[in-house]
């Protein structure tokens, strides 16, 4: 079946020239690997290896999804289409020629499209979607894949990722598309006047909002040196200006500053990977500093490395998070200014420290699965029934939202908090390592990790999902001999507990395991939505933080050895 795809790609005369001796040169594996499927929406819209196929991202994959989204947006009539749709794009390979192109293509709709004038962060593509009040967005991004990756991201009226009731509206359509290379993007005259080009005012605007966030606006920042890293992406101009606005003490990584589809200067641009701080730790010893912040590539996520005495701790986004949520929590409250009914969001596989201190808080925590979109989508629920008031929302994965003029995760807002909540606790001659340790003794020891494996192409994908399959069918007693007391299956909606079955529910189907044991730890698989990987979450609950540690290491040990 792959066979005649590949053929009918190789012949066709739409076929976009660069592809065609990348085509030739594909052996029986590659040819498979590029055509055995279409590429589909996962955790944050569409995400693959650019090159040639179905399974890839390129020219007419990007063309062929933007058909659909350009007829789902018809079908809600001329206002929608009118309202058009804001564009924004990253520093990757072919980003600008796929965001250029989706507004062409969309003008052959007669859909009305702004797109930013160069590179920006996602969160202020999700911004420029409200600004405008468009009726939709797309963000060209592979967010923090490694470079050989791109992406389309769609987004929803209140700058939302579409969830998956409105991705499937989306999906059919796309899926209806027989010949994707028979789309073309030739607007005439009149509809290339619907392409408006935007950038200043919009970042002016945003950056207001972002400065807006300011708990302590007047906090000594005279003790705290910040480096800062935007991994040759989108966070460069916007993290930089609110800094300097907001006068904080900054050292760029300059050789990591160049918008670089390559990413030349760094072994990743994923602030959940330790390579990504390789370069802004030489910096920091050089320049003494307080703290290292890194965002990816499309500043949805940031990472965080802190100097606690005299050695450098990279935390991670459980941790980083739970930092936000205390210094966040505790400043709403101690200026009177929490509001009534304040609820907190995460998912399903966030750790519980969280949780713990926004309990301390009296703010209540409600989950949502994997992707920022679940967490936007509540976020408009309760803006419209003002039943509860949103104060944070997070994922372990590293990206955080602090106030919801963006539906998305926002580094630059995060980066702004977190540099202030370090100044705020510096004053009181604390890191925030220490502000950490603080809380692990206030409300238990947790170590909130994860592993993953690497399984790419059709025959990893194959073996992972025969991974949660064999898991799903296993009844797992004990793990590392400390008893499951309660599985939680999000495809099947089943919940077991002591023996008894009961139905789950709140959530859309997912692929997802999680395991409670004995000892107030718990074990999640699921398969990334993102990346090639199967994704193991672990959050350890101890009776100190070697002893965590140590519950860590056994747990996974256990895990890998039950894949085996
Ligand atoms: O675990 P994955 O499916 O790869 O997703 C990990 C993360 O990817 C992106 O950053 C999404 O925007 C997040 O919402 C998600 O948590």
């Amino acid at each position: 079946m792959y066979k005649d795809v590949y053929e009918k790609w190789l012949h066709h005369p739409n076929l976009d020239p660069s592809y065609k001796e990348v085509l030739e040169n594909m052996d029986e594996k590659e040819k498979s690997d590029a055509f055995y499927t279409t590429i589909e929406f996962g955790t944050a819209g569409m995400r693959g290896l650019l090159g040639p196929g179905t399974n890839r991202i390129n020219i007419h994959t990007i063309r062929k999804a933007n058909v659909g989204f350009a007829e789902y947006i018809v079908a809600h009539g001329k206002e929608a289409m009118e309202r058009g749709v804001a564009i924004g794009y990253d520093n990757r390979h072919m980003s600008y020629e796929f965001a250029m192109d989706s507004a062409k293509v969309l003008a052959t709709f007669n859909i009305r499209s702004y797109v930013f004038e160069s590179l920006r962060p996602t969160p202020e593509l999700s911004f420029a979607v409200r600004h405008f009040n468009c009726f939709g967005g797309i963000m060209v991004t592979a967010s923090h894949n490694p470079k050989e990756y791109n992406g389309y991201k769609l987004y929803d009226e209140k700058g939302c990722q579409l969830v998956p009731a409105l991705a499937q509206q989306v999906i059919d359509r796309v899926n209806a598309v027989e010949d994707e290379l028979a789309i073309t993007a030739n607007p005439s005259a009149d509809q290339e006047k619907l392409i408006t080009v935007i950038g200043k005012d919009v970042d002016e605007e945003y950056y207001e909002n972002v400065l807006s966030i300011q708990l302590n606006p007047n906090v000594n920042k005279d003790n705290v040196k910040i480096i800062f890293t935007p991994e040759h992406g989108t966070a460069n101009i916007p993290v930089k200006e609110v800094y300097t606005r907001a006068g904080y003490h900054f050292v760029a990584v300059e050789e990591q500053c160049t918008p670089d589809p390559d990413f030349s200067n760094t072994p990743t641009p994923n602030p959940e990977e330790k390579g990504a701080y390789d370069l802004a730790l030489e910096y920091a010893k050089r320049e003494d500093a307080d703290i290292i912040l890194v965002c990816d590539p499309d500043a949805d996520r940031m990472g965080v490395g802190v100097k606690h005495e005299g050695e450098w701790h990279l935390l991670t986004g459980n941790q980083s998070g739970a930092v936000l949520i205390e210094y966040i929590f505790s400043q709403l409250i101690d200026k009177d200014r929490m509001p009534n009914n304040p609820v907190m969001f995460n998912t399903v596989v966030t750790g519980d420290l969280g949780e713990k201190i926004a309990d301390k808080y009296g703010v209540a925590t409600e989950k949502t699965l994997t992707g920022f979109k679940f967490i936007g989508e509540k976020v408009a629920k309760y803006e419209k029934t003002n039943e509860k008031q949103y104060v944070f929302g997070y994922e372990e994965s590293y990206g955080s939202l602090i106030k919801p003029f963006v539906r998305d995760k926002d580094a630059p807002q995060a980066c702004l908090m977190l540099a202030e909540a370090a100044c705020y606790y510096k004053e009181k001659g604390k890191t925030l390592v220490d502000v950490l340790y603080d809380l692990y003794a206030e409300l238990g020891y947790y170590e909130e990790s994860q592993t993953s494996l690497k399984l790419a192409g059709q025959e990893g994908a194959a073996r992972i999902q025969e991974i949660l399959a064999t898991l799903r069918t296993s009844d797992v007693e004990a793990i590392n001999g400390v008893k499951v007391t309660r599985f939680e299956d999000y495809k099947e909606c089943r919940i077991v507990e002591d023996g008894k079955e009961s139905e789950l529910t709140g959530f859309t189907k997912s692929d997802v395991l999680k395991y409670y044991l004995e000892d107030g730890s718990w074990i999640a698989i699921r398969p990334s939505g993102t990346e090639p990987k199967c994704k193991f979450y672990y959050c350890v609950k101890g009776t100190s933080l070697e002893d965590a540690h140590s519950k860590t290491l056994a747990y996974q040990k256990a895990m890998d050895e039950m894949i085996k």
